[in-house]
């Protein structure tokens, strides 16, 4: 078992634990109650929802945490409850029984439960899906020395650690001691034409698992590459190869998902119930947060913003339905996915829950990877309509007013921690001109480049946007302006040094930008300003270059980067 399933386990184990613990003083007043209500038939009539809802959670939870024998007695209480049996006989033996049971389940030593969980509740380990660093990292084999100086500019510029190797043999070793994230390789060498292939091959067999990988050739025929799809690689680019092209392409076959996790909000009653999803999920690599009353629900909404809602059809004080309606009154949440869970299995019953606007109704006890793919489906629906609204298509950054809105939330709790940011707004240089000279496609390109150079080299809690056309607004969280300059002018340089294609001719751009400071500008508005004057000066002074508006400099002189 991997070590992230070991790990579900024991933690699943905790929870069984802390279920069979618990259970005797659930029971003790339990009993209590029905003893109450054979007082009196208004007692009964009174107390009979609290006792149904001990045996239909039990069941739930029995269930869902792999107690077959208990879920099966607290089954036969609720029957009896419901009239379905002679009530006074069979509760008590009930009663009796699941005192039997839990002694038994808390005799058993540790290990034997242990095993009992794993045989009743299977699920198919997934990799938790980390979020991780932009910068990757990148061998290149290859021993054409003009090309190589210029892939090692193009890959360091979009802050790529790359590893050159000029021999095959060295670059197996290499592999073999440390995985990169990206190979870039050559196919020709000294030992043969199609040696860089080969090598690929045999590491492939022999890792059994083919690394990202793009083939340069001087040779563009099928068998060439036909010999570079056998040894898995991902693509081809014939000599001479555009650095630039080459670059995007490594880029796009190793940047990790731009998306959070997928968030996703428990309401169940049963917090081991509650506990045990969220472990699913958790585990699956979402971001799971609990509510155990229906009541915390509204405002865990607003804080946790979830992706989709979980809830327990049968809870007290208020149901998942209509917790669902309530929540489908408030119009930011018209579109939150709802899945019911329950461990209700007559169809009529559960159509009629889904009236309410409900995504989905899952039975408990849950299979494991059905509840991961009912959530992620939904979920990543939702996702996926939400960045249709936010993001800008060509660039995938976030667009106008979602940088607005970011950002003075992000000012907003600035003002609470007493931290510092600043803000940087670049502008390409005489764009107009690229568009003229070069054409719309090109200048496209360039836009691209640019958003993807801030993507890869400034950090994911950033805020960056597509603010206009070829206008872009970085927040850098926790940075002074002084550091701030020197990243966006350490970007400034790489940026002129890429060299873009169009129509035979190559061309290259520059950016300005206007950087201002957070808190001397508390507002989204006053900052914006003030980095919009800024950026003025950085271009009424000759353009390629960086300007900070420092605080004594705020009344329209700022000052430039050194
Ligand atoms: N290719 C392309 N061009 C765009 C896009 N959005 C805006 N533009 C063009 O960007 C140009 C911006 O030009 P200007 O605002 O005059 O400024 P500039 O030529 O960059 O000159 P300075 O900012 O003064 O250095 C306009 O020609 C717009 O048509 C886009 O998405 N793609």
């Amino acid at each position: 078992m991997s070590s992230s399933a070991s790990s579900l386990h024991d933690k699943l184990n905790q929870l069984r634990q802390r279920f069979i613990d618990q259970l005797p003083a659930r029971l003790q007043l339990t009993v209590g109650l029905w003893q109450q209500s054979q007082a009196s038939a208004e007692a009964q009539a009174r107390l009979g929802p609290e006792l149904h809802r001990f045996f239909h959670s039990l069941k739930g939870t029995g269930r869902s945490l792999g107690f077959e024998r208990i879920a099966l007695l607290a089954e036969q209480g609720e029957a009896a409850l419901d009239g379905q049996a002679p009530a006074g006989q069979v509760v008590e033996q009930v009663f009796v029984h699941l005192a039997e049971e839990q002694q038994r389940l808390q005799s058993l030593p540790e290990q034997q439960r242990a095993l009992a969980a794993m045989t009743s509740v299977e699920f198919s380990p997934k990799p938790v899906q980390t979020r991780s660093k932009r910068q990757r990292l990148i061998y290149l084999c290859d021993d054409e020395p003009d090309q190589v100086s210029q892939l090692l500019h193009h890959l360091r510029c979009f802050g790529h650690e790359v590893v050159h190797f000029e021999d095959t043999d060295t670059f197996f070793n290499a592999v073999i001691t440390r995985r990169p994230d990206a190979i870039i390789m050559d196919v020709q060498f000294p030992q043969g034409n199609t040696a860089g292939t080969e090598t690929l091959a045999s590491l492939n067999k022999l890792t059994g698992e083919p690394l990202p990988s793009i083939v340069l050739s001087a040779h563009g025929d099928f068998h060439s590459r036909l010999s570079a799809v056998r040894a898995g690689c991902n693509g081809y680019f014939t000599k001479p190869v555009k650095p630039l092209d080459l670059m995007l392409a490594v880029d796009e076959l190793t940047t990790p998902s731009d998306e959070e996790p997928l968030r996703i909000l428990i309401v169940d009653d049963e917090p081991e119930v509650a506990a045990y999803h969220a472990l699913l999920l958790e585990q699956a690599g979402m971001a799971v947060q609990q509510v155990n009353h229906p009541a915390d629900a509204l405002t865990a909404l607003e804080r946790f913003s979830p992706d989709l809602l979980l809830v327990d059809v049968y809870m007290p004080v208020c149901s998942g339905e209509e917790l669902a309606n309530i929540i489908r009154q408030q119009p930011e949440h018209v579109g939150l996915p709802i899945i019911y869970l329950s461990s209700e299995t007559d169809s009529q019953k559960q159509l009629s829950a889904m009236t309410a606007g409900v995504e989905a109704f899952i039975t408990k006890p849950v299979i494991p990877d059905e509840l991961v793919s009912a959530v992620t489906l939904r979920a990543e629906r939702l996702r996926l309509l939400r960045s249709l609204m936010t993001r800008d298509s060509m660039t995938g950054l976030y667009n106008h007013s979602t940088t607005t809105e970011l950002i003075s939330k992000a000012l907003a709790q600035a003002h609470r921690d007493n931290t510092e940011h600043a803000m940087a707004m670049i502008d390409i240089d005489h764009f107009k001109a690229v568009n003229d000279t070069h054409g719309h496609l090109a200048g496209d390109q360039v836009i691209i480049t640019l958003a993807r150079l801030l993507k890869t080299r400034l950090r994911m809690s950033d805020i960056i946007g597509r603010y206009g056309g070829e206008e872009f607004v970085v927040l850098l969280k926790g940075v002074s302006d002084e550091r701030a300059c020197e990243l966006i002018d350490a970007l400034r340089h790489d940026f002129a040094q890429v060299d873009f294609h169009a129509g035979g001719t190559r061309f290259r751009c520059t950016f300005s930008a206007g950087i201002s400071r957070f808190p001397n500008h508390p507002s989204t508005e006053s900052l914006r300003l003030s980095a919009d004057q800024a950026l003025y000066r950085a271009k009424h002074q000759g353009r390629n270059q960086v300007v900070t508006s420092t605080e004594q400099d705020d009344d329209g002189l700022p000052t430039d980067c050194p």
